[in-house]
């Protein structure tokens, strides 16, 4: 392959699925590349009246376009890392992690200015079951209902009076210019974020070569070290991606990294959240992915079997 070879970034075609290849796109332009788009509506899209969790999972939005790479109709696919499955099938690497955008949750609301001013008793929306057990813990009195769809569904939904409040990625809110809607936002303690909440991953054939050094360049080390840390925990776990884990790693001084997780009931939701740390001095994935195993452990310590047994 020669530098003058076109590249094709599949992408779904959301608003934020948009901007995330657009980015991407640019990014690998500014090094010389050609690059062109190709949209694709993944099932996770078309699916919109049951959770994501009771059809498949996030797998759903990343397999057609695994697919697209497959059969040679594009060679890059740009993700939130947080929708992307543990462990990539045979023959697919994640060749890219670029820096993270703001990890946080946010609360939208019309009326609400926070979670603590939300009445007894009031609706939010949310389809994670990670911020159902979230917030299931911290105002028991709320009624948690799902909302699919993308950004702009889930916003209109909420202007339509659906619900008082919908919780959301801040990052997604961020990157779509949209975040002037947010009025709370929680501290990544209060409410743990998921997984490679905030970052984008860029999946690749594994045999695929040329793209490899750009990608390489475009990642940042110490959001690869995080977000490996953190799916670390989940695949330690188990693996499911729908379970209620959180796990959020933060870098403190000298190369130390702090993941803290949380684990909540995927059934009984207002059961406690069984919470764990852990931090160690992190220099390259294999210590990243140890840091991960052991608050995985920690959680196991804590008695997660009996949160995983019931799924
Ligand atoms: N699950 C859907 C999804 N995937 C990535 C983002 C936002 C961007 C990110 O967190 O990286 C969102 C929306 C949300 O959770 O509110």
């Amino acid at each position: 392959m020669t530098q003058t070879e076109a590249f094709v970034i599949a992408t779904r075609e959301s608003r934020l699925a948009l901007w995330q290849a657009e980015h991407v796109q640019a990014l690998l332009q500014s090094r010389g590349l050609q690059v062109s788009l190709l949209g694709m509506t993944t099932r996770g899209d078309q699916i919109l009246d049951r959770t994501l969790s009771k059809v498949g999972g996030k797998g759903l939005f990343v397999k057609e376009l695994e697919n697209a790479l497959e059969d040679g109709r594009a060679q890059l696919a740009v993700h939130s890392l947080k929708d992307v499955p543990m462990e990539l099938p045979e023959g697919f690497v994640l060749a890219a992690v670029l820096e993270r955008e703001d990890p946080r949750d946010a609360l939208v609301s019309p009326r609400y200015a926070s979670l603590a001013e939300l009445p007894q008793g009031a609706c939010v929306g949310t389809s994670s079951l990670r911020r159902v057990t979230q917030i299931r813990n911290l105002r028991p009195d709320l009624r948690v209902e799902p909302v699919r769809g993308n950004l702009d569904t889930r916003l209109r939904k909420l202007d339509e009076g659906q619900y008082d409040a919908i919780l959301l990625a801040a990052a997604g809110l961020k990157r779509l210019g949209m975040d002037h809607r947010i009025r709370q936002w929680f501290s990544v303690d209060e409410m743990i974020p998921c997984a490679g909440q905030g970052a984008l991953g860029i999946e690749i054939r594994a045999t695929h070569q040329a793209l490899r050094p750009h990608l390489q360049a475009m990642t940042d080390a110490p959001t690869h070290l995080a977000v490996v840390a953190e799916r670390a925990v989940s695949r330690a776990l188990g693996g499911s991606c729908s379970m209620p884990l959180a796990a959020h790693a933060v870098w403190q001084e000298a190369g130390v990294l702090k993941l803290t997780t949380a684990l909540g009931h995927p059934v009984e939701t207002d059961r406690p959240l069984l919470r764990a740390a852990a931090a160690s001095t992190v220099t390259d994935l294999a210590s990243a992915e140890a840091l991960g195993q052991q608050a995985a452990q920690a959680l196991r310590d804590r008695g997660a079997a009996g949160y995983l047994g019931d799924v």
